[in-house]
């Protein structure tokens, strides 16, 4: 299966190394800045799963592709789209596979539209990763799994070729057969954990020891919830149970590559992570306060960056 891993950056080197590691056919579509590093350096991942460096890794700059690949890894910033979705075009064909690792759910309407939903598998990563500033894949915690599958649940023949090409590779590979909540019930979790670590500047073990801080995140938890169940995705309990435990644990180190983006100064999925969630919301106005404030919260920050990136 020709793959083709799009961006070599946290995710895209992450998972895209370990594919091509286990001897897949991988190339990666980078831009200009990321081709001269990788040629300089290799693709560098240090993880406690095993570090690896896969020198020269095969690479290709947009307006380079000429033809289709098999399955393309889509896994650029949602504020990326836009463009990656004009550069790819040329390597979509009528048997091309996109599998997106983006947190959210709008890329999928907008892979739909540009290149019709019967390419567009549905897809997501659990991981804490980085690319540090030498361009090194740096792991952070010790998940690693990528879950994919159809959209309208069925194990098809092209969806357990897959599942075979990632069988070998040394990350965690689901084929799931309910795809859409699984992409929900991660969105739900993501766009909580993102807004209130964003919100507080703090991992969740700090929230969770000052005073209310166990309340805000539930009550952020709720909301997302709210709107989930909202759209026919509500998640199920034994899904919610985790998310509090795990959003409320105490001690607890972790936060989202949001906010890990956001003390960096850098660029955020604002709009696609939270907005897009509040867009979706078939409630009152006067509800969803925590949600509300957490995406004020993130555009003041937008603001704020776009005034000193442009001084
Ligand atoms: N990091 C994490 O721990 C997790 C992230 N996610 C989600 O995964 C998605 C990807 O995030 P992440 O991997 O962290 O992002 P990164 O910013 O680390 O990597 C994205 C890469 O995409 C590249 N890129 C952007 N535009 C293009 C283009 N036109 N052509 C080629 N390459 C391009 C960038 O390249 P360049 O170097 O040129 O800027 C960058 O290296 C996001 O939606 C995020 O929310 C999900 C789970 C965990
Ligand atoms: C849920 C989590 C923390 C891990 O995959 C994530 O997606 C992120 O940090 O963006």
């Amino acid at each position: 299966m020709r793959i083709l891993v799009v961006g070599a950056g946290a995710t895209g080197g992450y998972f895209g190394g370990r594919l091509l590691e286990s001897g897949q056919d991988v190339t990666f579509l980078v831009r200009a800045g990321r081709a001269e590093s990788l040629a300089r350096n290799g693709l560098v991942i240090r993880s406690a799963k095993g570090d690896v460096t896969l020198s020269s890794p095969p690479v290709v700059l947009a307006g380079q592709l000429t033809a289709p690949f098999d399955l393309i890894l889509l896994s650029c910033k949602a504020y990326h789209l836009a463009q990656v979705i004009e550069d790819i075009a040329p390597a979509v064909g009528p048997q091309t596979m996109i599998l997106p690792l983006l947190n959210g759910m709008r890329h999928l309407d907008l892979l739909d539209a540009r290149f019709g939903a019967q390419h567009v598998l549905g897809g997501q990563c659990v991981i804490a990763a980085t690319l540090n500033a030498d361009g090194v894949v740096q792991h952070l915690n010790q998940s690693h799994s990528l879950t994919f599958g159809e959209r309208d649940g069925t194990r098809s023949e092209r969806i357990e070729r897959v599942a075979q090409s990632m069988a070998k590779a040394n990350f965690e590979p689901r084929l799931s057969t309910t795809i859409l909540q699984d992409m929900w019930d991660k969105w739900v979790f993501l766009a909580s954990l993102a807004g209130i670590t964003c919100l507080m500047r703090a991992p969740v073990g700090d929230i969770v020891a000052a005073p209310g801080g166990s309340k805000a995140i539930l009550g952020l938890l709720d909301d997302c919830r709210r709107v989930a169940s909202d759209n026919g995705h509500a998640p199920a309990d034994t899904v919610l149970d985790r998310a509090r435990s795990v959003l409320t644990e105490a001690g607890s180190t972790l936060s989202a590559s949001m906010m890990r983006d956001l003390e960096q100064g850098g660029a955020i999925e604002a709009d696609h992570v939270v907005g897009d969630l509040l867009a979706r919301a078939k409630t009152a106005d006067a509800e969803l306060p925590m949600l509300r404030v957490a995406y004020a919260h993130l555009k003041a920050y937008e603001a704020r960056r776009s005034r000193a990136v442009a001084s």
